[in-house]
């Protein structure tokens, strides 16, 4: 055997050791371009098999007629751009005239296998351009989170889309969120994984953990408020919706002062506010809430009517006022009393992890999309932490978080401590915690950045 034949066959077995083993480092080194080889050079004949090509056109014909050539074939939509990620390609097109965005759309499956991809989706960019993300192999089995993403006030990265995309929490845009998922489905990963990415941002955290605290209290030190049963539950939310009243007032009391000045903006919300003014944003996560809405006497039937009717007034008036709700349990249906369906309603970023019925599915997106419903009742037993996220538009992803552990979670906290607005009107429910002993500091400070 020959020096070039040896090394050849080391190389065929490294490539196939790592397609087995660590798929995104195959996808690196020889993956990429072996799939963008096979899309240049069967781009034409899979886009004919698939029957997204267009005949063509008369005068193309007559031309071809005229000059005595032979007939000229279908044409496929136009590469306009093709790029590789680290997860897959993505393809621009330019649709012919007579196609259109769901043409593509119902042809994704069969481009998937086509090409030799993990899973390809399709989105229309514009009128007639189209943008196909194919994957080369599961992003969410093992979740790596790009070490660049996009970072703006108020919207965390907190999960990896199947497309191999970011998916981000975003508040300003969807101001309440509401996660769903039978038990041991991955809720509270998800959930460290948004605390963890607020933790750096300039936000007050607020937590209500009716778990007896033990998701929330150990990152205390990055929480301006914490409750751990419902009667204290009871009285952070009503502090919370005296807070909002007075956020209200500051930005009438602005209002008053800009409306008068010509040209000058008028806020509405505390993101039009001047920075030297404007209040904290606060993010109030609610783990386990059908904690909140059970009783079991008279008395606890009347805390649970105030929780729920503080709950909805927040998620209706809080988004001006930068309040913005994110609650977590295993079912959030009718069954948990009055004011539930009113209070699911305005939580328009939806997330399912996996349900154990199709009704907790429908809880989640039954208002949304059909389809949505039918992702998360598929999602399996041996997928901790895969979940669908979807909001108000219709539009679904299957997504994963990272696996951060509590200790990394906590470690994220501490590192930003000092970061912890105080609310003076939730100055009751601040958690008491220790000073860091310095060796837990430096170790935190040694612990990685990302989890
Ligand atoms: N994104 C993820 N990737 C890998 N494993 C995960 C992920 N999310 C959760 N897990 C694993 O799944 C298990 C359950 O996770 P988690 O505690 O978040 O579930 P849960 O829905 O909050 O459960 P419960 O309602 O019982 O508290 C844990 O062992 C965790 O390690």
């Amino acid at each position: 055997m020959t020096w070039s034949t040896v090394a050849l066959l080391l190389v065929v077995v490294t490539a196939v050791l790592l397609r087995w083993r660590r798929p995104a480092w195959y996808w690196m080194t020889f993956g990429v371009t072996f799939a963008a080889l096979r899309v240049a050079f069967r781009y034409a004949s899979v886009m004919d098999a698939c029957g997204l090509t267009v005949p063509p056109s008369r005068w193309r014909l007559s031309l071809a007629r005229m000059t005595n050539r032979p007939a000229p074939e279908s044409q496929a939509p136009r590469i306009l751009r093709m790029r590789p990620t680290r997860t897959g390609l993505v393809l621009r097109l330019k649709l012919r005239p007579g196609q259109d965005a769901f043409d593509v759309a119902a042809a994704t499956d069969r481009l998937r296998h086509s090409f030799a991809m993990y899973g390809v989706t399709s989105r229309e960019l514009r009128s007639g351009v189209v943008e196909l993300r194919m994957t080369g192999y599961d992003v969410l089995e093992r979740v790596q989170m790009p070490t660049k993403v996009d970072s703006a006030p108020m919207r965390v990265p907190v999960a990896l889309r199947e497309d191999g995309a970011v998916h981000y929490r975003d508040y300003r845009a969807v101001p309440h969120g509401l996660t769903l998922g039978a038990t041991e489905s991955g809720k509270s990963v998800y959930q460290r994984n948004l605390v963890a990415g607020l933790a750096g941002q300039d936000v007050a955290l607020v937590g209500i953990d009716c778990k007896q605290g033990v998701e929330l209290f150990p990152l205390a030190r990055r929480f301006s408020a914490l409750a751990d049963n419902p009667d204290t539950a009871l009285e952070l939310l009503e502090a919370l919706v005296a807070h909002m009243e007075d956020v209200y007032q500051l930005i009438r009391a602005e209002q008053r002062i800009t409306v008068n000045v010509p040209d000058a903006e008028i806020a509405a919300d505390i993101w039009d506010l001047p920075d030297d003014i404007r209040p904290t944003p606060v993010v109030v996560l609610v783990d386990e809430v059908a904690e909140l809405a059970l009783f079991a006497t008279k008395d606890e039937e009347k805390r649970r009517d105030r929780i729920i009717t503080a709950l909805v007034r927040l998620a209706q008036l809080g988004r001006a006022a930068g309040i913005y709700l994110e609650i977590c349990g295993q079912r959030f249906g009718s069954e948990l009393g009055k004011g539930i369906t009113m209070l699911r309603a305005q939580l328009t970023g939806r997330t399912a992890h996996r349900v154990n019925d199709e009704t907790s599915a429908n809880m989640a997106f039954g208002d949304i999309s059909p389809d949505a419903v039918l992702a998360a009742i598929q999602i399996s037993t041996d997928t901790p932490g895969v979940a669908v996220a979807g909001d108000s538009t219709g539009g679904w992803a299957r997504i994963r978080a990272p696996h951060t552990s509590l200790r990394q979670a906590v470690n994220i906290c501490n590192r930003n401590a000092d970061r912890t607005p105080d609310l003076p009107e939730l100055a009751a429910f601040r958690p008491a915690v220790a000073p860091l002993a310095s060796a837990a500091l430096s170790l935190s400070k040694a612990a990685p950045a990302t989890a």
